[in-house]
């Protein structure tokens, strides 16, 4: 399998380029979207990001491959939309048509057209289909072709198995992210269901499907909700956490589809290589592609190669987290022990192998190979706990390497052994020319070790080099990415420059009624958090939750303390510990709840509102700042008005916000400042200068990533260039 190959599944697939190109560099391949074969639906408008599609509505029956109707009806559609009964989609973007939207339409009504033969089937007939697509898959029909019946089966199986039934937004969403897109869906909206319908198609070809979210608790999480699911369909689920061993990690890679966060992810990415340096099997890929060398050969790397991924959370993880270097150390020692037994188990029974009989020796290559006598011998002969383990293709090639090693490799000949530099006796290779001492030199492959095991000496497996990996590069090499998120419109851009991950907005299943309240700005933080707390005490008397949401510790401190002055109680999270700022968060929709979280707290959580509190007005958000992308304050107030809830929020602004100083310098924000210490009420019309200075903020930083980028492909290059793996050879 290469990268490469393997996107003739999937011909539309956005991410079809190889992934060792880094797109943003070549011109040919950045941000036209001309290379996709058809347009990705995005505009850029003046180096801002205007959704690309408008809305996917439901409309009435319109028979399943029927021509779409014109764009005059989009208006009409769009009323309509939130209303999931009808069977067939309009889909008509802002812009017009686009090709995708007429495919996707047509996707949607086949799969709907699916769902009451589904329904009437039993359970056992549901697992048949399943296993007859995956048999379809794995005979090489291409997955678009069985999306419609994939997809209706996950649909019935989320039916029967959670009492959750895909919306046909959700639907939608999931054939975008079949074809590579990046879905923004409102928080609440359902990203965790949805995903199990690209996950599906995609473990049908039994190259594994990876979900990435960004902590262990989620991953646990999501991945234990939808087992239900994938179980009806026969499909098994694997969940990588940060303390499981290497075992149990092959067992949750070796599953159809693998739940884990995107640092384990990279961290496994990284050990396998190391494992497979330290064993001597990276040569052949070492310049090319890292994950064709995964499927095969023995089992002691725990990955099985990168084929799908979903992003979830995919602005955090692919744009925040972009550039955070994945490091480790070194190979685990365990696994170090390993190799060094095998090199003595096998150089201590080369002897036992007769030429002809166990082994031959190729006329021409002089390649050493075992007969199958001597793999039988290989299987048979005695061996450590440790050495059991090794992969047994690993075990013939290890007795290979020995037989040759101890055949053609003499002491005093080719090498002589001698006292090293820290007195321990090390080999040096005798130049074959010049008969003199090749000092510091090492045969490849594993024969200098094998030698150190014949001579008994210490052998130098690498202790395990330091070994890097970014978060972007780790995605970039999947050959079918994609992501969902809350917020990704304002980082469509960057997205799909980097990844070709274009952007769809997926309209919510029920319109939104959620109220955006005028922005308050004020002179000082003083003055802003008085207003704030006043709000809070006005609303909190109705009984309506809130939740507030500040940029630092200290400054939701600074309001717990305002809050306890007036009495009123409040939950206060700070993005310490996940797990139990997840059920405070789930809990914060009570009625009378007031909880104040920095932007990350409860990250994922769904907030349930309790009874009686939706017909008091749902929750009130407020937003004391804003962050430094847009993004982070959409998350906050995506936290209200969920599900064609009822809710409302307000921003909340002051002349000595830190975004002013970091978005127009700090000359200008101490005029304001001062400006601001002078003033007594409020100044609600310069709430434009804050969303201003945001955008420069937004921009400069995705000038600093680009920048970045660039110079990391560079050094790719060079260590390219001299025979260096990027990824193991890494400059501190
Ligand atoms: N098709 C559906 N039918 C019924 N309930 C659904 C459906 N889709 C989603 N839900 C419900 O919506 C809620 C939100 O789902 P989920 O937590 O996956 O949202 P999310 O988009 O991941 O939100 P967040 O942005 O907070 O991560 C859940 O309680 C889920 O049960």
């Amino acid at each position: 399998m290469s990268a490469g190959n393997t996107n003739s599944e999937n011909p539309t697939h956005p991410n079809s380029a190889d992934p060792q190109v880094d797109p943003q560099i070549d011109p040919q391949l950045a941000g036209t979207g001309a290379d996709l074969g058809e347009d990705t639906g995005e505009i850029l408008d003046s180096g801002e990001i205007t959704d690309i599609i408008e809305s996917v509505a439901t409309e009435s029956s319109l028979p399943p491959g029927a021509p779409p109707p014109a764009p005059s009806s989009d208006d009409e559609a769009n009323k309509r939309r939130g209303n999931d009964s009808g069977k067939t989609l309009s889909v008509v973007s802002r812009q017009g048509f686009r090709p995708q939207l007429i495919r996707w339409k047509r996707q949607l009504a086949q799969v709907n057209a699916l769902e009451s033969t589904l329904k009437a089937e039993p359970d056992t007939e549901l697992r048949k289909r399943s296993l007859a697509i995956r048999y379809r898959a794995m005979a090489g029909e291409k997955l678009a072709t069985l999306l419609p019946e994939a997809y209706a089966l996950t649909r019935e199986a989320g039916r029967r198995a959670l009492s959750m039934r895909h919306y046909d937004v959700q639907i939608i969403g999931g054939i975008a992210l079949f074809e590579g897109y990046v879905a923004e869906m409102q928080t609440g909206e359902g990203k965790t269901l949805t995903a199990t319908l690209p996950l599906y198609l995609h473990s049908l070809t039994g190259k594994g499907a990876h979900l990435a979210t960004v902590n262990d608790y989620l991953a646990k999480r999501d991945a234990e909700w939808m087992q239900p699911l994938f179980a009806m369909l026969g499909v098994d689920v694997g969940i990588i956490q940060t303390p499981d061993d290497q075992t149990s990690r092959r067992k949750s890679y070796a599953a159809a589809i693998t739940y884990g966060t995107a640092k384990e992810f990279g961290f496994d990415f990284l050990r396998d290589r190391l494992l497979l340096r330290a064993q001597n099997r990276l040569q052949t890929e070492m310049l090319g592609d890292g994950g064709a060398g995964f499927g095969g050969g023995g089992d002691e790397i725990v990955m099985r190669g990168m084929h799908f991924c979903l992003v979830d959370e995919a602005d955090s993880i692919l744009i925040d987290e972009a550039r955070t270097p994945l490091i480790i150390g070194s190979i685990e020692d365990n696994v170090r022990d390993q190799i060094v037994e095998t090199y003595r188990w096998a150089s201590d029974t080369a002897t036992e192998y007769e030429l002809d009989d166990h082994f031959t020796i190729h006329p021409d290559t002089k390649q050493y190979e075992l007969t199958s006598r001597g793999r039988q011998k290989v299987r048979a002969l005695p061996k450590s706990d440790l050495v059991r383990t090794m992969g047994l293709v690993d075990l013939y090639e290890y007795t290979e390497r020995a037989i040759k090693v101890h055949r053609e490799f003499l002491l005093d000949r080719q090498y002589v052994v001698r006292p090293g530099d820290k007195g321990e006796d090390e080999i040096v290779i005798v130049d074959e020319f010049t008969g003199r001492l090749a000092e510091g030199r090492k045969w490849r492959d594993g024969i200098h070790q094998a030698i150190e095991s014949k001579e008994n000496i210490e052998i130098s497996v690498p202790t395990g080099q330091a070994a890097r990996i970014t978060v972007q590069d780790l995605f970039l090499r999947y050959p079918h990415l994609a992501g969902m998120t809350g917020t990704a419109a304002t980082s469509a851009s960057e997205l799909r420059r980097i990844y070709r991950t274009p952007v769809l907005r997926v309209p919510t299943n029920k319109p939104p009624r959620r109220a955006r309240l005028k922005d308050r700005v004020f002179g000082t933080m003083e003055r802003k958090f008085q207003a704030i707390v006043e709000e809070i005490k006005e609303i909190h008397a109705t009984g309506r939750p809130i939740l507030i949401g500040t940029r630092s510790i200290d400054k939701s401190e600074l309001l717990s303390r305002m809050l306890n002055e007036l009495g009123i109680e409040h939950k206060v999270l700070n993005a310490n510990n996940v797990e139990q700022e997840a059920e405070i968060v789930a809990a914060a929709g009570g009625t009378g709840r007031v909880t104040v979280a920095t932007n990350m707290a409860g990250r994922g959580t769904d907030i349930k509102l309790s009874d009686g509190v939706e017909k008091l007005g749902g929750m009130h958000v407020i937003c004391t700042e804003l962050h430094d992308a847009a993004r982070i304050d959409r998350q906050l107030i995506g936290r209200c008005g969920r599900q064609g809830d009822s809710g409302s929020y307000r921003q909340y602004l002051s002349l000595d916000d830190d975004i002013l100083k970091t978005g127009l310098g700090v000359k200008k924000s101490e005029r304001l400042k001062t400006q601001g210490a002078a003033t007594g009420g409020s100044v609600d019309r310069l709430a434009k200068l804050f969303r201003k200075a945001q955008l420069k903020v937004e921009k400069r930083h995705f000038r600093d990533r680009m920048v970045l980028m660039h110079h990391e492909k560079e050094r790719k290059k060079m260590q390219r260039e001299i025979g260096q793996d990027p990824y193991l050879d890494t400059p501190d």
